[in-house]
Formats: C-alpha cells, sequence, structure tokens
C-alpha cells in the first residue's frame, strides 16, 4: 500500500464523520438551508485566497520546474476556476464582491488557514503538501459521490457545487498531490513520516471543523 493510501487508511473514520457530516448530506439532498450555504462561500472564499497562498509556497519550495510549473498552474486555476465558481454563486445570491472579500473570517477559517500556512512556511515540500492534500482529495471523494445521487447535480442551488468537485480535473490535483507525496516520503525516515501523518490527520479534522462552523455559521460570539 502507498504511503499516501495508509494516510487515508488512518484518517478514515474522520473522512466518514466528513462525508457524513449534515452539511455534506444536505447538499446532497438538495435541502441545505441556503444561508447556511451563504455562509459557507464567503469563509470559504477567505479560505481559498490563503489556499492560494500555499500553491505558490509549493513552487517557491519546488526541487525542480515541472514541480514548479505545476504548482504555478494549480495557483491560477483556484484564484480563477475555483474562486470563479464562489464568485458566480455569491452574485446569484445576492452577495456583492466586496463581502465576498472583506468578510469576517470565522476563528475556525482563521485556526485552518494560520494552520496550513505555518507548515506549509516553517516546513518540507512533503509537509506543505500533507497540510494541503485533504482538502484536495477529500472534495473530489465528496463531489463524486455526491453526483451519484440522482438529480442532485442538477439542484437549482447545490447541483453546480456538485459538478464542480466531481469533476475530474479536481481528482487528477489530488493524484498528483498524492504522487508526489509518496516520493518524497519514500526516502523518510519513521519519525518523519509520522510528522506528516499527524499534519494529515490534523487536516482532516479541521476540514470537519469546517463543514461543522459552515452548518451552525458560527462566528465570534
Ligand atoms: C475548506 C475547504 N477545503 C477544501 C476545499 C477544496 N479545495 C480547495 S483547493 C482545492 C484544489 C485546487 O483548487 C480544492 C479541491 C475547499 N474549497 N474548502
Amino acid at each position: 500500500m502507498s504511503f499516501t493510501q495508509q494516510l487515508r487508511q488512518k484518517a478514515d473514520s474522520i473522512w466518514k464523520a466528513n462525508h457524513e457530516h449534515p452539511f455534506v448530506q444536505e447538499i446532497g439532498a438538495g435541502t441545505l438551508d441556503l444561508e447556511a450555504f451563504k455562509y459557507y462561500m464567503k469563509q470559504d472564499y477567505l479560505y481559498l485566497i490563503e489556499y492560494s497562498r500555499v500553491f505558490a509556497l509549493g513552487a517557491f519550495k519546488a526541487p525542480d520546474l515541472e514541480t514548479m510549473a505545476t504548482f504555478s498552474t494549480y495557483l491560477q486555476s483556484t484564484l480563477t476556476e475555483e474562486m470563479s465558481l464562489h464568485r458566480s454563486y455569491a452574485k446569484r445570491l445576492g452577495i456583492t464582491e466586496d463581502e465576498l472579500e472583506h468578510a469576517q473570517p470565522s476563528p475556525t477559517t482563521i485556526a485552518y488557514s494560520s494552520y496550513m500556512i505555518s507548515e506549509a512556511q516553517k516546513g518540507s515540500l512533503a509537509q506543505l503538501i500533507a497540510v494541503i492534500l485533504p482538502c484536495a482529495w477529500s472534495y473530489s471523494e465528496i463531489g463524486k459521490k455526491l453526483a451519484e445521487i440522482p438529480g442532485a447535480s442538477e439542484h437549482a442551488h447545490y447541483g453546480e457545487w456538485i459538478q464542480m468537485y466531481q469533476d475530474d480535473e479536481f481528482a487528477a490535483i489530488a493524484e498528483w498531490l498524492c504522487t508526489k507525496l509518496d516520493q518524497l516520503a519514500s526516502s523518510l525516515n519513521d519519525r518523519e513520516q509520522e510528522q506528516l501523518e499527524t499534519i494529515f490527520i490534523t487536516s482532516s479534522r479541521f476540514e470537519y471543523l469546517f463543514w461543522e462552523m459552515s452548518y451552525h455559521q458560527t462566528n465570534w460570539e
């Protein structure tokens, strides 16, 4: 079993809880409270700005030009394709661009994005990948699962979200990150591999907290 498959297995109970989270389930059923979705869109936009910075740091830390170019492509596609989904949703849901870019980040958004930036800055390229891999990989799994529900991809509000994340383009990003991490981990000792595992599990837990925060629209008060 590859290193990343082992990570996936170790985080399985957390990933199951993510898949089963009411926010995710209700997107699939088309019953999610639209206010919770609007709240999520705003927080996720802020999160994606910071996530993009991690791709930029990946390009900076890349050991060769090919890896550098791939990180730079993903930086570009996140800022344009993924974030333009948020911008078009925002427009339709009555959220202005200013509101989207200058929303107040919630405690969970701050904690998760600061954790990603911190690990990416202070760590190796393997640590940088371990911190962002659960985001790319778990959304791809969730998108594909929800797309199997009849009618879910055609839902007036949530269909587009499902269509976006079930796309093979996102699966390809996750696969590329897995391949890179498997290569880098193969030359690491047990202690260093355990560090990667801790990072991967922590990000997986933050994914859960992000669903939870969005479902309850929690903020400082
Ligand atoms: C909290 C949160 N976690 C993961 C994603 C999904 N995601 C973030 S970056 C990326 C790959 C490159 O665009 C993917 C799939 C999200 N939107 N919000």
